[in-house]
């Protein structure tokens, strides 16, 4: 709290306490009562009643109105005495709000509480100590070499130490220097300071010596070899630092520490003026306070962050619009410097945060789950680090992620982030489409239900039939959760229990379309596919239908409005202006001071404004995947799929048309479970018998859907005379074994021919 806001506080605490009770804002003013107080204040002769205006520090002004004065006058003094009065009343929070509201501090830092961080920490600090370890382990012999040479020299220098201590040489330039000066007094005075000294000394001296001499003979003729030893080697240390030349360390540094300059109120200061900012750089002129520093200037991750009150009227926005400027001003490199809002305060609250190191050298970002057995697509993807360090995710359920960029910024090292958090979790149907031709995923083909590679009509023809496809499995799927009951279904949306439903087919599906403006620019397949994107964007997220496109044009025709304006999730590399930047971040992105122009073509690739997948947007670098560890991480998924029976479609050489839901062959599934001596079963009895061989696909049957699954076969249903479980006898519906036998071999026969 500073001094101000104290001040304040007592002054409304005094008026809470003395002003009896309160008139709140909202209640009707006597006008009569203040019409008397007006009229005494405006006796002639008494002074003008200043008005102050603390936010705009506006000169004092006289209260207008007086005698005789308007309603609208009495009206304008009414509203100044209770809205500029300089004793506080009763507006903006009370004391116990205001406490109330106060921000608490993290009483364990954010890199304790997050264990990807702290692990990191940890690790990073166990493989510094190792590697200096390691280092001076390597060069032992070496010091051990330079010890034994200085070792002479050492005792040289203890010898010549101790003798003029005993001599006490350091009085003689004084003693001299008064002798120069004939001041017999002072050096009489000196002389017998002197002749003390060393007669002390000179005993402690011979004492040390004969104590020396003794340990010495000892140790050469009555030590132990060990204790020899031991003894050597010690002297060796101590007389071997002792002999060091001063320019001479003895060991070299293990690592070579990059000063970085701690960051001071002055530089940000300077720094704030030199951007070109009216009211920053005329306030520091006039040797005005132009930036309030709100909190002090701390340490947080690997670099330093500074709180910051601009001055009124300039927004974070105006900041970040000259970051490179702001840069050259800390005299720090482009990389290094990330001004950024406050979310939880206004829009002048800049968070200055100025790393060690420029983000795009932190190398290539580990990814947490590139090790991981398996994951959950319910819970968050690991994604990258934020500049601070800190690591950021990305939900997937309920959303849908845009990613954009100019070519090779690092869409497709995203893509795959997210496709392999996806594929981690066996639950999720993959559909991946690259229309690019160059084989960036095809890692991902064996476990993919659809996939397609290429640039060509045909591929693309692939990518827009998907999009049908998913536009109807959209369908399909509203229709199924509508049905669900309440008590499994409350909000209308996939949950990890319906999905893990495996009869209801109503897992997660995962639909990727890399360099997407292919298809949307397509002049033959475009227009229906953008169509069908924007339903899906629109109406697929509750119903676990994720859609990741990434594109290298984000422009109006190879990216439709509709799926621009209603994607969730929008994560932009470097791209070439505003009209890009707002495509992919959404409308007056740019504006607000989201720019992804401010990264570097190629040296920033990989780092990006993410937005929608945090409480605010946030510049993340994107976790690296090359080729083999995306590979390593489908192998892994392929077989948690194996092991869980949800591999399909292309996957396991299915035809393309059999798209959506894993396929069965209901012909051959009925007559599995109806043995040939049964001519004539239920359909109630061959549900239960279906839904015990293939639980995810019949599961929930009735005798009905029996009815109706065989219809389009040619095989009807009729009454079926039979006994219950019970014993008794009664007729139902059911089938004739032998018209499914016959339907299936029309069916392969004719397969067969075409
Ligand atoms: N997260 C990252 N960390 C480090 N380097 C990266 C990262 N992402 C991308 N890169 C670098 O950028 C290069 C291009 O990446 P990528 O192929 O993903 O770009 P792209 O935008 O998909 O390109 P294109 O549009 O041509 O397909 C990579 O080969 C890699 O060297």
């Amino acid at each position: 709290m500073n001094h101000d806001d104290e001040n304040e506080l007592f002054a409304r605490l005094e008026a809470d306490m003395g002003a009896g009770p309160a008139v709140p804002g909202g209640e009707v003013v006597d006008l009569g009562k203040a019409r008397a107080a007006r009229t005494e204040a405006a006796e002639p002769g008494d002074a003008p009643t200043p008005v102050a205006d603390s936010a705009t520090d506006k000169a004092p002004t006289s209260t207008p109105g007086g005698p005789g004065g308007s309603d609208s006058d009495t009206r304008g003094v009414a509203k100044s005495e209770l809205v500029d009065s300089s004793v506080p009343v009763e507006s903006g929070p009370g004391l116990l709000d205001r406490i109330k509201g106060a921000k608490r501090l993290d009483v364990i830092p954010g890199w304790m509480r997050s264990w990807p961080e702290f692990r990191d920490a940890v690790t990073w600090l166990a493989g510094h100590a190792g590697h200096t370890a390691a280092f001076h382990a390597v060069r032992a012999p070496l010091y051990a070499g330079k010890l034994a040479v200085r070792t002479p020299r050492g005792v040289v220098n203890v010898l010549t130490g101790v003798g003029r201590w005993a001599s006490d040489a350091e009085g003689e330039p004084l003693r001299q220097a008064e002798a120069r000066r004939e001041n017999s007094e002072l050096y009489l005075k000196l002389a017998r300071q002197r002749d003390r000294r060393v007669r002390l000394r000179t005993i402690v001296t011979a004492s040390g010596t004969l104590l020396a001499l003794g340990l010495a003979l000892f140790l050469v003729f009555g030590a132990s070899l060990l204790t020899q030893t031991i003894a050597a080697v010690l002297a060796m240390l101590v007389f071997g630092q002792i002999g060091a030349p001063a320019d001479a360390p003895l060991s070299s540094r293990a690592v070579i520490k990059t000063e970085v300059q701690k960051l001071t109120s002055d530089m940000v200061v300077k720094a704030m003026a030199s951007i070109g900012i009216g009211p920053i750089s005329s306030a520091v002129a006039k040797g005005q306070e132009a930036i309030t520093f709100v909190a002090p200037i701390t340490r947080e991750g690997p670099g330093w962050r500074a709180d910051v009150d601009l001055p009124l009227g300039v927004t974070v926005a105006d900041v970040v619009d000259r970051r490179s400027r702001l840069a050259s001003g800390l005299r720090r490199p482009l990389g290094c410097v990330w001004p950024d809002g406050d979310p939880s305060e206004h829009e002048g609250r800049l968070i200055l945060w100025v790393g060690d190191q420029d983000l795009s050298k932190t190398g290539k970002v580990k990814w947490q789950l590139a090790k991981a057995s398996q994951h959950d697509i319910f819970n968050r993807n690991p994604f990258g680090i934020d500049p601070r360090g800190r690591a950021q995710s990305v939900p997937m359920i309920q959303h849908n992620v845009l990613i954009g960029s100019l070519p090779g910024q690092g869409k497709t090292s995203a893509v795959r982030v997210l496709a392999c958090g996806a594929a981690l979790d066996p639950s999720v149907e993959l559909w991946i489409h690259e229309n690019k031709g160059t084989g960036d995923l095809d890692a991902f083909a064996p476990i993919s239900h659809r996939f397609v590679s290429g640039i060509d009509d045909e591929a693309i023809k692939y990518s827009a039939d998907s999009l049908a496809l998913l536009r109807k499995e959209v369908m399909r799927r509203a229709g199924a959760l509508k049905k669900l009951p309440r008590d499994l279904c409350p909000d209308k949306r996939i949950t990890r229990q319906i999905a893990d439903k495996r009869s209801l087919k109503l897992w997660p599906l995962v639909a990727v379309f890399d360099e997407c403006q292919n298809v949307f620019g397509h002049s033959e397949y475009g227009k229906q596919a953008g169509e069908d994107a924007e339903f899906i964007i629109k109406l697929g997220r509750a119903l676990g239908v994720i859609l990741i496109l990434a594109t290298q044009r984000p422009d109006k025709d190879s990216l439709p409005t509709g799926v621009s304006g209603n994607v969730s999730i929008r994560f932009c590399l470097h791209v070439a202006g505003q009209t890009e930047n707002d495509m992919v971040l959404g409308t007056s992105s740019y504006k607000n001071g989201l720019r992804a122009t401010i990264f570097r073509p190629e040296i920033d690739a990989g780092n990006g404004y993410l937005k929608g997948a945090t409480p605010t947007p946030v510049v993340v670098r994107t976790a690296y995947l090359d080729g083999p560890a995306t590979e390593r991480i489908a192998q892994r998924a392929r077989a948690l799929r194996k092991a869980m029976g949800t591999l399909s479609g292309q996957a396991i050489g299915e035809e393309a048309e059999m798209a959506s839901g894993p396929s069965y062959d209901l012909l051959a599934d009925i007559l599995a479970v109806v043995p040939e001596s049964e001519e004539r079963v239920w359909n109630e009895r061959i549900a239960a018998r279906l839904a015990e061989i293939r639980p995810d696909v019949y599961g929930g049957w009735q005798g009905e859907n029996v009815t109706s699954a065989l219809k389009p076969h040619g095989v009807t249903t009729r009454g079926v005379a039979g006994a219950t479980d019970e014993g008794s006898r009664t007729t139902r519906r059911g089938i004739v074994r032998e018209h499914v036998a016959k339907a299936m071999a029309e069916r392969d026969g004719s397969t067969g021919a075409a």
